[in-house]
Order: structure tokens, then C-alpha cells, then sequence
């Protein structure tokens, strides 16, 4: 399998050198050429099967020969071994025909996780094939950073630098990456917004020189290897209730589009998934993208669900591939004047086509905390404050004919104070992180200067050292 550029303009890349690269040299985001078809016999199969075989099963249809289906199967055995819950991503019925998809088994607690362990094995495995070691970054509002930081930590062939914005994750979240002391880890807390954080890490993508001389990679959503990880999990909730006979509707809590656009994925491999609800906090774009056809950056605002604070969704752009018919000049245009003016036009036909299989709504700060009140009181059930934002989006949709999935993205417990005030009750972190608060922390300040951070990545990056 190859995967292309959405810009149109880089060279097409197998799996192993999509994985590595990250971001596309021209800027886009790769996608694969074209999506592997799973029948719906192969989908009912999927139900109650080991999460670990599904997943074999799905990624191998894009690593193809790339990595033989040995290796792929010690992968994605050792990612999934580790998480506390036997099924790996179980449902929970929260009311009539509503369920949470908890994602949040894995050792930092958040659905990257899922994918992080996954991504991390991988890029070890093609990085000592080739006996070369490469420099990860990540951009974060906290729950990619600690998931990186823990699958990454301690490897020989990387070196992880994580920006994320000051002050602006939780407690929990921050102490789960500076807590983290190995050598090849490196945490910058950068005096801005998580839009500033990825807009530094795209610049350094740009950089040739710099992305050349550090070997550059990304662990965000915009790297492949994130996204195929994350397909999986659709396809095992759909079929434990009861695809490919039935139709699902997902609603999915969103910030960069990587989870909600892995479910466009599984339904462009055949999954009968009857719509996909984008759910936003009050940091909106997607949603008035989406009534209004108006793509517009605003300002990035603070919110109790701090990891979907974002206002450039760096994955709708591989939406926006595939709904222009994969037409790379129109993208190009529209990134251009995303760039320039801050916003662009989405075109009509694409508009129409989104619109046919994506449903949007945003959720105000109040609506986020009565939602985990009420489901709370009615249930005895603890959303932490993003599963809210889904659980609020989806609901209309809920008793219906079809099953109603919200991805339950992280665990209360990782953000104890909004889910305190609004149920009164403060989850608590599990035992191997009891004592969390009071590890020591690392962590380095630096101005939102993409100068400044590359000069910081350069200094301490053994890939420089190997090449001076
Ligand atoms: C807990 C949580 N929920 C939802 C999201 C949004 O996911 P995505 O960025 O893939 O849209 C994030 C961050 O990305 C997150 O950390
Ligand atoms: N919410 C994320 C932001 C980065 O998203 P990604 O999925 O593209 O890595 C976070 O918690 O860091």
C-alpha cells in the first residue's frame, strides 16, 4: 500500500516511510491511496474476538508487505497487553441505546494511548531494521504528550520533544509528562496555546534542513500510523452491537479530527456507520465550519475540557481531500488562505457530502458540567469533562433505531476538578499512579519561537550528535 500527500506534491511513500515522516514535505497530511474494502462477513467476526486480532487484521491491509505479519502480530499483542481491561475498549450502556466506548484502559489513562503504543513499537521496529534513530515531537493540550512520553520513553532509537502549552493542560496531565525523567525525554512548556504549539511543530516540518539534519517525526494525528491504530476500535464496537447488520452512530469529542476522521476511515472500508457527531467544546470552528461552510480560526479558548482547546483541526484537511474527490489544487487553495486570512470557503459539493455523513454541535462550559451532573444522577456513571462534550452532542441522536457509541476519550480522573464540581465527587487515580503529585518534574520554558525550539531540539538530540 502507498499513501499520498493531501498537497499533492510530495513523492508517494510506504507504510514504514509514512510512519516516520510524520508530515508530507509539502506541508500535507498522507492518506492511503485507496481504502482496503472489509466485508460484512469479516465484520461480524470481529465480535468477541481479541482487540489485539482485529487489530492485526485491520492494519495489515495497509502495511501490506512493509512489515511481515510476524512482527505486525508481536506489535500489536505487546501494545495491547499492557491496558487494564480485558476487551482492551468496552462498551458501557449509560442510558437506553447510549454507550460510552471506554478508551481510557491504557497506562496514561486517554484514548492515544490506543494508538501511542501501537506507533511507538512500529517506529522502533522500522527505525533499528534501518539502524538509525530519529527525533519525535509532538504538539499537545496534554493527553498526546503522556501517551507519547510513556510509549516512547527509554527507547534507544528516539529522542521525544514534547511542547504543550503552559499552564493551560490539567494538573494530572502535566505531572504525567515532566514526571517522566528519562534521558531521551524532553518536555517544553511554551509560553502560548496549543495552536501555537502545532503551528511550531508544522514549522519545523518545513524546515528542510532542520527536518533533514534531526530526522524529524510527529506523533500527532497528523502521522498515519496514529490514525490506522485508531480505525480499529470502531470496527469492534460496531460489531459487538451487532454490524454489519445494524448501523452505529458514533459521536465522537473532537479537536484535531485524528479520532473522528479514523471513523470516516473504518465507514470508507464498509462499516455501516449511519453518521459521525463532531462534538466540540465552545472552541467551535468544526461546528460553524460545518453549519456555515466557513472555515475561520478564532482565538483559542480556555475550557474545563483543555485538550480539545484547539482551533485548527489539523485532520480536516484529510477530510477535505476526500470530499473535493481528492482534488490537491483545491486543498493547496484552501490551506493557502487558511495561512493568509486566517479562514476559507469550503466548496459547496464537498460542503453537501460532509453534511451527508457528519452531524456537528458544540457544548457551552455549562451544558459539559450538567451533562456528567446528570448522567452522574441517573446512572452512577463519571464522564470526565470531553466524554461530556460527546455524550451532550450525541444525545439528541439517542433511542433511536440505532445504537448511539460516544468514545469516552480520557478517565475523570484526569481532570478531577471540573468532574468535583460538577458532581461532587473526585475520582481518584489508580493505584500505579497514586503518587503522581508528588514525583519530581522536569520541564524547560521557551517563548513561542519556532527559532528558539529548534535551537533547543538541536542542542539536545542525539541524531545531531551522530552526525557532528
Ligand atoms: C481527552 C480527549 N478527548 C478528545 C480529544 C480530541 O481528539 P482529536 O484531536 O483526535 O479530535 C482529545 C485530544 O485530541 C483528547 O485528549
Ligand atoms: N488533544 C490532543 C491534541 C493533539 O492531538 P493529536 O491527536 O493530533 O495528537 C492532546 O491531548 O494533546
Amino acid at each position: 500500500m502507498q499513501f499520498v500527500s493531501t498537497r499533492g506534491r510530495a513523492p508517494a511513500l510506504s507504510f514504514s516511510d509514512a510512519v516516520l515522516a510524520g508530515l508530507a514535505s509539502d506541508g500535507g497530511l498522507y492518506v492511503p491511496v485507496s481504502w482496503p474494502r472489509i466485508s460484512p462477513d469479516e465484520i461480524a467476526g470481529y465480535a468477541n474476538r481479541p482487540y489485539a486480532e482485529v487489530a492485526f487484521d485491520i492494519i495489515r491491509r495497509f502495511a501490506g508487505a512493509d512489515i511481515d505479519e510476524a512482527t505486525l502480530g508481536d506489535i500489536v499483542e505487546g501494545a495491547y497487553k499492557g491496558f487494564r481491561h480485558a476487551s482492551v475498549a468496552p462498551l458501557v450502556e449509560i442510558a437506553p441505546g447510549h454507550f460510552v466506548l471506554e478508551l481510557f484502559h491504557g497506562p496514561t489513562l486517554a484514548f492515544k494511548d490506543v494508538a501511542m503504543q501501537f506507533l511507538a513499537r512500529t517506529m522502533d521496529h522500522v527505525l533499528a531494521r534501518r539502524g538509525t534513530r530519529a527525533t519525535i515531537v509532538g504538539a499537545t493540550s496534554g493527553d498526546t504528550g503522556s501517551a507519547a512520553i510513556e510509549a516512547f520513553r527509554g527507547r534507544e532509537t528516539t529522542d521525544i520533544f514534547i511542547l504543550h502549552p503552559r499552564g493551560r493542560t490539567s494538573e494530572v496531565q502535566r505531572k504525567q509528562m515532566t514526571t517522566v525523567l528519562d534521558d531521551n525525554v524532553h518536555n517544553i512548556a511554551l509560553e502560548g496555546d496549543f495552536d501555537d504549539c502545532q503551528d511550531i511543530v508544522k514549522a519545523m516540518f518545513r524546515n528542510a534542513p532542520f527536518r533533514d539534519g534531526v530526522k524529524l517525526s510527529g506523533v500527532n494525528s497528523i502521522n498515519w500510523g496514529r490514525i490506522v491504530a485508531q480505525i480499529v476500535y470502531y470496527f469492534t464496537a460496531a460489531a459487538a452491537l451487532g454490524s454489519p447488520h445494524r448501523q452505529v452512530i458514533f459521536s465522537v469529542p473532537t479537536g484535531n479530527f485524528g479520532d473522528i476522521f479514523a471513523g470516516y476511515c473504518a465507514l470508507r472500508m464498509g462499516l455501516p456507520i449511519r453518521q459521525l457527531v463532531i462534538a466540540t467544546n465552545s472552541n467551535d470552528i468544526l461546528n460553524r465550519a460545518l453549519r456555515t461552510g466557513r472555515y475561520e480560526r478564532a482565538g483559542v479558548m480556555p475550557t474545563i475540557s483543555p485538550s480539545m482547546d484547539i482551533q485548527v483541526s489539523s485532520n480536516f484537511e484529510r477530510l477535505l481531500f476526500e470530499a473535493t474527490g481528492r482534488d490537491a489544487g483545491l486543498v493547496n487553495q484552501m490551506m493557502d488562505s487558511l495561512g493568509q486570512s486566517g479562514g476559507f470557503t469550503i466548496p459547496n459539493q464537498a460542503l453537501k457530502l460532509i453534511a451527508s455523513q457528519f452531524d456537528s454541535a458544540s457544548a457551552s462550559e455549562a451544558v459539559t458540567a450538567r451533562t456528567m451532573q446528570g448522567v452522574f444522577a441517573a446512572s452512577g456513571y463519571l464522564l470526565d469533562p470531553h466524554t461530556a462534550v460527546g455524550v451532550a452532542a450525541g444525545s439528541p441522536l439517542a433511542g433511536g433505531r440505532e445504537p448511539l457509541v460516544t468514545l469516552a476519550t480520557a478517565h475523570p480522573a484526569k481532570f478531577p476538578d471540573a468532574v468535583r464540581e460538577a458532581t461532587g465527587i473526585e475520582p481518584g487515580l489508580p493505584a500505579w499512579l497514586a503518587d503522581l503529585m508528588h514525583r519530581p518534574e522536569r520541564m524547560s520554558v521557551l517563548p513561542a519561537d519556532a527559532g528558539e525550539v529548534e535551537a533547543f531540539i538541536k542542542a539536545r538530540t542525539r541524531v545531531m550528535e551522530d552526525r557532528t
